[in-house]
């Protein structure tokens, strides 16, 4: 009787149940499923936030900042800095957290274990899945080694004649083009783009890149910055900015297999290296009949596409931080007459008071004023602000915080660099604060403009001496103005960092003996 009563009791369940069923409508289903997922977003992001700053909740749900991201604000950034040594946001499904200290940065630089390098999904696609700068680990270190020679300072000294040829070509476009403009101030972010990619290309193709080329590729690398913006359509569709991006990039890639070639030929028929391509083809060469641990990485022979795609990787990783610290460079020193004059004098004292000899390296080695002045400049508006690296293995950053499998972990260089601690008044421009001995030049932990650990910057040393040679000659052939406006000094984010007004500037000849040529 009983099984009979419990029958009659589970066909009713059921038939209840069925009814039930039937009367959710698809809509009903469909918003059950999306308070599910607000709630999984929700508690997800709470358990991986843990203890570190950041909103208690999702404020906008899913999306979370993403439309603040579409146009990064350089004083949002720093309010997240400042709210804590590790904060976070989630933007869709990706978990960021943020370090601000020294130490925590410099922890995650050197954690290869846990993490590596984040790109955006469209840079693979661009700079191509094959390319070195995708490598980890062991690959990587190996792979860093066969291109460090390449940046020595006795390579650079080979490249630095061509260099000063483009310098000097640039020198009297600037003048030209104040005058046509009467020497009114004109904005300049474009033009010092173009200058640095000048150079850039330069250095790294020599005389194989032709002038059009140049031109070409400086005219139209912007299209790749904007394809690689962090907030980017990860799919290429035809005539968006990934496209116009990818386009850009194939195209460039090109002329350098072209010139990949040309410098494999100039090596094997005995010429010198004035190149970096020269330089990669002569290493190759001379490893042949060597057998120590470096040069067996040389032994074999990379392709024109490779050689091609690590080059492009090269412009890629200097053209933003370049030009932004040129626009700083020459806004900040026109501003600064005093520092200005220093320079100049450091300038005519290591020719001998001829400003016309020919740049050496001998010549950089002695601008130590001129050096002060650009490192100086590279720690108060330093260019790249924040470098993303991604979690490969739960990583305990902090005794009271593990970053979670997948997260992006981001170490910050701007409060390193602004610690008041080591540097007295961070927000005041003092090159003499750099004087060998004092705090800020023995504060070495805290001098992350170029990263730190197995990533560190591979054009640092470049970086020095071109700028040294850049502004020197500026400084004694041109007089150059900047109109100073409300916005100079705020910082504008386009993936590094330049002034909001976009430099507005005027270049004068100049006698580099004396007075102004008008
Ligand atoms: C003012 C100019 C520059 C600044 C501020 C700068 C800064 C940086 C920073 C912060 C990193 C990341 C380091 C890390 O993750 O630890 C980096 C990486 C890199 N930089 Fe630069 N950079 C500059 C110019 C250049 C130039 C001129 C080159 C040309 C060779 C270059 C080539 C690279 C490369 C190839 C990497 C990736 C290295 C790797 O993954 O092993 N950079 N740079």
């Amino acid at each position: 009787m009983n099984s009979a009563i419990y029958n009659v009791t589970d066909t009713s369940l059921t038939n209840s149940v069925l009814d039930s069923i039937e009367s959710i409508s698809y809509w009903k289903l469909f918003v059950t499923f999306i308070c599910l997922v607000l709630v999984y977003d929700q508690i997800s992001y709470i358990q991986k936030k843990g203890s570190i700053s950041g909103p208690r909740f999702k404020i906008y749900p899913i999306i979370g900042p993403f439309l603040e991201s579409l146009d990064p604000k350089f004083e949002e950034y720093k309010a997240k800095w400042d709210s804590g040594a590790l904060s976070c946001v989630s933007i869709f499904h990706k978990f960021v957290i943020i370090s601000s200290t020294r130490d925590i940065s410099r922890k995650i630089f050197q954690a290869t274990k846990y993490v590596k390098p984040c790109v955006v999904d469209v840079a693979v696609k661009i700079l191509r899945p094959e390319n070195w700068v995708f490598l980890d680990g062991k690959a990587h270190t190996d792979y860093r080694k066969s291109l460090n020679g390449l940046f020595t300072r006795t390579a650079l000294a080979q490249y630095l004649p061509s260099l000063e040829t483009v310098i000097d070509k640039y020198l009297e476009k600037y003048i030209e083009y104040s005058e046509q403009h009467n020497y009114e101030p004109t904005i300049f972010f474009h033009e010092m783009r173009e200058m640095l990619c000048a150079i850039s290309l330069r250095a790294f193709c020599g005389t194989y890149i032709t002038e059009e080329q140049v031109r070409k590729v400086a005219d139209d690398y912007y299209l790749v910055t904007a394809a690689l913006e962090l907030v980017n359509f990860p799919i290429i569709i035809p005539y968006t900015k990934t496209w116009y991006g990818k386009r850009t990039a194939d195209m460039t890639m090109k002329i350098f297999e072209n010139c990949a070639q040309r410098a494999k030929d100039h090596i094997a028929a005995g010429g010198e290296p004035i190149c970096v391509m020269d330089a990669w083809c002569k290493l190759m060469m001379d490893a042949k009949n060597k057998d120590d641990e470096d040069s067996r990485l040389l032994h074999r022979e990379f392709s024109n596409k490779e050689i091609s795609e690590a080059i492009f990787t090269m412009l890629f990783a200097s053209q933003d931080a370049s030009s932004s610290l040129a626009c700083w460079l020459f806004q900040i020193v026109a501003d600064r007459p005093d520092i200005l004059a220093k320079v100049r004098e450091e300038q005519l004292r290591v020719r001998n008071g001829d400003p016309y000899k020919r740049v050496s390296m001998d010549m950089i080695n002695e601008m130590k004023y001129t050096d002060m002045v650009i490192k100086e400049c590279l720690r108060y508006r330093p260019p790249v602000l924040m470098v993303p690296y991604v979690v490969k293995e739960k990583f305990p950053v902090t005794p009271n915080y593990t970053a979670p499998k997948g997260s992006m972990l981001i170490p910050t260089l701007y409060p390193s660099l602004h610690d008041p601690e080591v540097y007295e008044n961070p927000d005041e421009f003092i090159p003499e604060r750099w004087v060998e001995g004092s705090k800020a030049s023995e504060g070495k932990k805290n001098w992350l403009v170029f990263g730190c650990g197995p990533h560190v910057c591979l054009g640092r040393t470049y970086v020095m001496i071109v700028f040294a040679a850049l502004l020197g000659k500026f400084a004694l052939f041109t007089d150059f103005e900047h109109k100073v406006t409300p916005l100079s000094e705020k910082i504008k984010v386009f993936a590094t960092i330049f002034p909001k007004d976009d430099l507005l500037m005027t270049f004068k000849r100049r006698d580099p003996l004396g007075k102004v040529i008008k």
